[in-house]
């Protein structure tokens, strides 16, 4: 259930459903009573439903909630964009079993209802709103009456989570088969409301056709490539993560990471530090070790140790050319290796240099993380990226672009492989915005890493692990809390794989 289509795919979906045996007018009337269902579990029958269709299937949705709310009991009143002759295909049949009146968009008075079904535009939304179909959504947005969205509020772009115009405000969204990319990222996310995705007959089958790159984060995703420790293993054989450290000043980011690492699972973990924060490091950590670094070279030299495996670089670094340094001697290194941070700062503008020297060594893993502030400086002057049509697209692209797996973080991280498959999170909090919180994923992703899970599974489950830890913390959360809930996490999440 976690694949998400485009609305590309999902026209192929219903094609191939159709081409299968499959009639239209029969999806249609599934998808058009499960919004009325929506509508029934949100208001009681004898309440004033009002809905509003476009001259698309959208609409014949619409038509189709209408007839089955007015049998239920509902005091229905339907309005039309544009004219009922004008309906074509599956829409025209769902408004000739319509009996009731079809008026002008532009007497619709959402104030004056009790619940409102969106059924304007779904997946043809082909430009931006203007007149009629503008002036409703803000009057529907400004009515402060409930909302059900069919497919996706009116205006809200499914393939980019983007505003076209005005969009509808919805309190919740049906959608059918599977979600699409809009109902997770933002602003479409908030747009939305909760999202219920109904099943209309569409056979799982199709799937295997239409293979979808993109799916929403979780364990089905990772949760072949991340499993509990053989029985019989140890340590050693659980990798060792290194974290590089900046100086006396910027220690706790790396602790942070490092820790994470150590609690997702790395049997050992070492910090990498200069002279000058030795000491502290020494005096705050037990069971992470801390060996000395100054120089590339230093660095160079620990990573000759084929056993350290992962290596993460970037939090609290330091912006520059010695850092710059150190990124090419990790990823020159046989580990595999998670850049966040300063790691990217200082490749400001220049993605292609990083990219040519991932590419000196394509066999191992690199992920990197950044915000939307360190991913725009890294990806300055490419167009290709910095133009893209969603976050989605762009972490693809800057995947593809650098050979790396992108995580792109935010409400709506995105994590993105060079061969194109992509995952967006969900199930974060906004609790996790907090100093620390990003160099605590970026640790985890290293544990991964060094327990040898795939770069791409490896980002996935950190991103959502990481989530999963803050969403149960919540209010009050500070990066230190991360760490320190991970184990129920990994103990619920093992426990679902009958590990
Ligand atoms: N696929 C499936 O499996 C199933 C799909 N189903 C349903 O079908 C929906 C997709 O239907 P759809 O393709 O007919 O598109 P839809 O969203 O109704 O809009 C197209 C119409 O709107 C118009 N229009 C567009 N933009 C506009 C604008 N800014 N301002 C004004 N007009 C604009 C556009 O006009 P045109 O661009 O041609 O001028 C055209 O007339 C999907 O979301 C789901 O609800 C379900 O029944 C279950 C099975
Ligand atoms: N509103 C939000 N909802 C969910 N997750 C969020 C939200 N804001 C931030 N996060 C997550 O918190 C982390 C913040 O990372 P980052 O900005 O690098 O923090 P820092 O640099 O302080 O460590 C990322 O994993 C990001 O996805
Ligand atoms: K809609």
């Amino acid at each position: 259930m976690d694949e998400v289509l485009t609305t590309r795919e999902m026209a192929e979906a219903d094609r191939l459903a159709m081409a299968g045996g499959a009639s239209g007018p029969a999806l249609m009337d599934r998808a058009g009573a499960a919004v009325a269902d929506a509508v029934c579990r949100r208001r009681p029958a004898g309440a004033r439903a009002m809905v509003v269709c476009g001259p698309g299937n959208n609409g014949g949705d619409g038509f189709v909630a209408a007839r089955v709310l007015a049998a239920r009991g509902y005091r229905v009143e339907l309005f039309l964009l544009g004219s009922r002759d004008a309906l074509k295909g599956d829409a025209a049949q769902a408004a000739a079993r319509w009996s009731g009146a079809a008026r002008p968009l532009t007497e619709a008075q959402p104030a004056a209802a009790d619940v409102v079904v969106d059924a304007l535009f779904g997946a043809g939304l082909a430009r931006d709103l203007d007149g009629e179909a503008l002036a409703a959504v803000e009057r529907i947005n400004a009515s402060g009456t409930p909302v059900v969205a069919v497919d996706v509020p009116s205006g809200l772009d499914g393939d980019t989570g983007r505003v076209r115009g005005a969009a509808v405000r919805a309190s919740e969204t049906v959608t059918f088969f599977r979600l699409k990319p809009g109902h997770l990222l933002y602003p479409g996310r908030r747009l939305c409301g909760p999202v219920r995705v109904a099943d209309i007959g569409i056979p799982e089958s199709v799937l295997e056709a239409i293979r979808p790159q993109t799916r929403r984060n979780g364990p089905s995703v990772f949760g072949d490539a991340f499993r509990a420790p053989d029985e019989e293993g140890h340590k050693y054989g659980r990798g060792h993560a290194l974290v590089v450290s900046g100086g006396v000043e910027a220690t706790g980011a790396p602790r942070l990471a490092a820790r994470c690492a150590l609690r997702i699972g790395a049997g050992l973990v070492t910090v990498a530090s200069p002279s000058d924060a030795l000491a502290v490091h020494a005096a705050a950590l037990t069971a992470v070790m801390v060996r000395r670094a100054d120089t590339p070279a230093d660095l160079a030299a620990l990573l000759a140790d084929r056993r350290r495996n992962a290596v993460a670089l970037g939090p609290a670094l330091g912006v520059g050319a010695e850092t710059r340094e150190r990124v090419a001697t990790a990823l020159r290194s046989g580990a595999h290796v998670v850049l966040d941070a300063d790691a990217l700062t200082s490749f400001e503008g220049e993605a292609d240099a990083l990219a040519g020297l991932v590419g000196e060594r394509p066999e191992r893993g690199v992920v990197v993380t950044p915000h939307t502030g360190e991913f725009a400086r890294l990806c300055r002057g490419r167009a290709d990226i910095g133009e893209a049509e969603s976050k989605l697209a762009a972490a693809r692209a800057a995947a593809a672009a650098l050979g790396v797996v992108v995580v792109l973080k935010g409400p709506d991280t995105v994590v993105a492989a060079p061969d194109g498959r992509a995952a967006i999170n969900a199930n974060g909090t906004p609790w996790l915005g907090t100093a620390g919180s990003g160099d605590s994923l970026t640790g985890m992703t290293a544990g991964l890493l060094a327990q040898s899970v795939p770069a791409y599974e490896a980002a996935c489950a950190a991103v959502w692990l990481h989530a999963e830890a803050g969403a149960r913390i919540g209010p009050g959360l500070i990066a230190e809390d991360l760490s320190e809930a991970l184990p129920a996490v990994l103990r619920e999440y093992f426990a679902g794989q009958g590990a």
